[in-house]
């Protein structure tokens, strides 16, 4: 549905260029929810403003629905952009409007009559269950509320992709979780693509169906959600995921020498990553059963991603080093990830 090909920005500044986005290609299909994550400055919101090109790329495709966006006529172009609409950090509604102005704003610049209008926008309303919200002001909503009724004013035009740039950055905890819930619900009920901006992990773990992650203009990895949790390959990716769980503390304890991680001649801290099929139980005992190896846990942690459970075991094995060799080829063998971390 999005096809981004070679996909290059720069801005012209006069501190000199910023090559914002270098040389990215996505491809989005129909009905997904994709994320692309990275920290700030690494060019994600200008790549999605590439996509409905709010920034025009100096090189590339921006392909939607088959066609070339930036081979388009203004006419043509104003048509496609109908069908995507967007949603940001600081929800952008109009302050002297009233929540039911703000979703009928879109809808004023169509052909509809004014009941028509209201059909719609009360249909709306009820999808983002602020039916009895619709007379008040932006000012009287708090934060959740206000994205809403951006959602529902995105919405408004029934088009085919949302883009949402950091939609739940400005959000609390649970404020973040209502939201999620509810892009998640339109994505399967509307059957609306979504791509969603972020720098946190725990959104794209919670919602996404592929992620890119993006550092220095590029994308450096990407992949289906479960993929790239049980197998990042970038640190910039690893990093990511070690928000979302406490993993990241055991490298700060490794680094420290700290007691807990402090170990013997005959010890080795593996870190084991297993998705779920091959449980971490059968396995710890057949490594001191089958290889004379002790293996002590000193973390655990299992994250769901997309309903599937991943789980990550630190622990310290203890034993000949022939013995946790062999042992570790033997997890391997069963499809478990396995990290020295300290030997
Ligand atoms: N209009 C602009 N003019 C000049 N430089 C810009 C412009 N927009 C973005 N940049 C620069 O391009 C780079 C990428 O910015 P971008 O906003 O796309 O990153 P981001 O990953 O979305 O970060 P953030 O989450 O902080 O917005 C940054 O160095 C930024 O300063």
């Amino acid at each position: 549905m999005i096809n981004l090909k070679h996909i290059t920005k720069t801005f012209n500044t006069k501190d000199g260029d910023v090559h914002a986005v270098k040389d990215v290609s996505l491809q989005i299909d129909e009905g997904q929810i994709y994320g692309i994550i990275g920290f700030s400055g690494a060019g994600k919101s200008t790549l999605v403003r590439c996509i409905n090109l709010l920034e025009k790329p100096e090189h590339g495709e921006v392909i939607f629905d088959d066609k070339d966006l930036l081979k388009i006529t203004e006419k043509e172009l104003r048509i496609e952009r109908q069908k995507m609409g967007m949603i940001f950090q600081h929800f952008n509604l109009m302050k002297s409007r009233t929540v039911y102005e703000n979703i009928a704003f879109p809808l004023r610049h169509l052909k509809m009559d004014k009941e028509q209008i209201d059909k719609r926008v009360m249909e709306l309303l009820e999808l983002i269950d602020l039916v009895e919200r619709k007379d008040s002001y932006p000012s009287q909503l708090s934060g959740g509320q206000k994205q809403r009724v951006a959602i529902a004013r995105a919405l408004a035009t029934k088009p085919k992709v949302l883009l949402c740039d950091e939609a739940t950055s400005a959000l609390d905890p649970h404020t973040t979780q209502s939201i999620l819930q509810l892009i998640k619900k339109i994505n399967k009920e509307l059957k609306l693509t979504v791509v969603m901006i972020t720098h946190e992990m725990a959104v794209v773990k919670e919602i996404c169906d592929r992620v890119a992650v993006m550092e220095n203009g590029r994308v450096v990895e990407e992949g289906d959600i479960v993929t790239v949790f049980a197998h990042p390959q970038m640190p910039v990716t690893k990093n990511f995921i070690n928000t979302t769980n406490n993993l990241g503390k055991i490298d700060e304890l490794i680094e420290a020498n700290n007691p807990l991680v402090q170990i013997n001649e005959n010890q080795q801290i593996i870190k084991l990553q297993y998705q779920s099929g091959n449980t971490s139980e059968a396995l710890i005992s057949k490594i001191s059963r089958d290889f004379n190896v002790d293996c002590s846990i000193i973390f655990g942690n299992v994250e769901v991603v997309k309903d599937s459970p991943i789980g990550t075991l630190i622990t310290i094995f203890t034993g000949d080093h022939e013995n946790i060799k062999k042992a570790l080829q033997m997890c391997r063998d069963n499809d478990v990830v396995v990290e020295v971390m300290k030997k």
